[in-house]
């Protein structure tokens, strides 16, 4: 059989049937595609402006990998103007991320980018993997991307950054879709198809630039560019519900390549018609709902409605367990997490916000981290944490 002639220039051999469309495509042409195809999303979702610092939520695994090299490409090709940095979270497990944050240093060499290591020791006083033998492993994921949101955020303002870049790509969005379809939850549905979360009046804004960009694609991406990233999966295996959606996704790619980006624009379109949330660019983590959907879509995260029942009975029980004056606690957790939380974010925010449902958006009473709630979600897990380690019965 004669070799199939690139879709794209029409001259080189194609050697790639591109996931997304199973278009034949040389590796020249399938590159170009692909940066053009990130391109086109930053530019018609305005997602940079000139001379505007962004951080980059660095793994140093595959997708946050291209992200970091697809926006250095894209940022001088088409002088976005805007300065990259790479923020990394230590979570503090053996195994996994002390090696993949080896890559992500190697990553920054590599893209000439400056780093930031930040780890939960230092930031909650627990690594996951302490946490894992405190609570075994069931639940765990609820701390981990609770934890996560905070110091990617934490990290972010320690840097001056205002907006934080992920690497979601389309199936994760079309995985966090069709869970919250299945939950019957469209508000959360219509918030998680948000490229940008977070605006003007929120503290970080966060962005997807890969959120169309497939799986497949960006693996073959980091393959032809001969991208350095890690590959193993996180040794606390992710929970079941995600893990069901991605098999039906990926079973649906198989008889239907065009799937994940339908789910996708499914989710766009339906989330449109849901009366009562605020268009898209208007803060969308302002509520404590809006937290747990971004652990959500972290890809690993409370995937079962956990956190929610979770917190709200640690939030109950934290009552329960203050005294009057509701300073104990406080006091206990403000020593444990002052060391990155400084005088000034402790110096708690006198004005509150009104956000969407009348919920007051303040700030954590014990650790000044944004919240509509007294605690926010890390103090109070901490707390729990603390609670059990003192063989407190809650
Ligand atoms: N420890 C971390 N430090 C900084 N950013 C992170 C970290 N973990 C996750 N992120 C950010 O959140 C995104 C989604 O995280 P998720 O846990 O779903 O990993 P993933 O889909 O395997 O992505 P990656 O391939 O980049 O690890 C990542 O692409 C990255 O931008």
């Amino acid at each position: 059989m004669a070799p199939s002639i690139c879709a794209g220039c029409k001259s080189a051999r194609a050697v790639i049937k591109r996931p997304k469309n199973h278009h034949k495509l040389c590796k020249a042409c399938f590159i170009a595609v692909f940066e053009d195809e990130v391109h086109h999303t930053i530019v018609s979702s305005r997602l940079f402006t000139r001379g505007e610092r962004v951080a980059i939520g660095a793994s140093g695994g595959k997708d946050s990998t291209v992200l970091a090299s697809v926006l250095k490409t894209l940022n001088a090709r088409h002088d976005y103007g805007v300065e990259l940095t790479l923020l990394s979270i230590d979570e503090g497990i053996k195994g996994y991320r002390d090696d993949s944050l080896e890559t992500v240093k190697r990553n920054a060499a590599q893209y000439d980018l400056p780093l930031t290591v930040l780890g939960y020791d230092r930031l909650y006083g627990w690594t996951m993997d302490q946490v894992v033998d405190a609570i075994g492993k069931k639940g765990n994921c609820t701390y981990c991307g609770v934890f996560r949101r905070q110091a990617l955020d934490r990290g972010a303002k320690m840097l001056g950054i205002k907006h934080l870049v992920t690497g979601h790509n389309a199936d994760d969005m079309a995985e966090t879709i069709l869970m919250n379809l299945l939950r019957g939850d469209l508000p959360r549905l219509s918030r998680s198809t948000r490229i940008v979360t977070g605006d003007d009046s929120s503290e970080v804004k966060r962005s997807k630039p890969l959120k169309y960009s497939y799986e497949k694609e960006i693996v073959l991406y980091a393959h032809y560019k001969k991208l350095d990233y890690f590959s193993t999966e996180c040794v606390y295996s992710p929970e079941a519900f995600r893990g069901t959606a991605r098999t039906l996704i990926k079973n649906l790619e198989r008889v239907r390549p065009s799937a994940i980006l339908d789910v996708v624009r499914s989710g766009e379109d339906m989330g449109r018609l849901v009366p009562g949330i605020a268009p898209t660019g208007s803060c969308a983590c302002s509520s404590t709902d809006a937290l747990e959907e971004e652990v959500e879509n972290s890809g690993c995260g409370p995937k079962t409605g956990l956190a929610g029942g979770r917190l709200a009975g640690l939030e109950i029980r934290h009552k329960e367990h203050t005294t009057g004056n509701g300073n104990t606690m406080e006091a206990d957790l403000t020593a444990r997490i002052s060391d990155h939380q400084g005088t000034k974010e402790n110096s708690i925010s006198k004005t509150a916000t009104t956000v969407s449902g009348g919920q007051k958006l303040g700030r954590c009473q014990s650790c000044g981290y944004m919240s509509s709630q007294t605690f926010c979600q890390a103090c109070l897990l901490v707390e729990s944490l603390n609670r059990n380690k003192r063989g407190t019965q809650i």
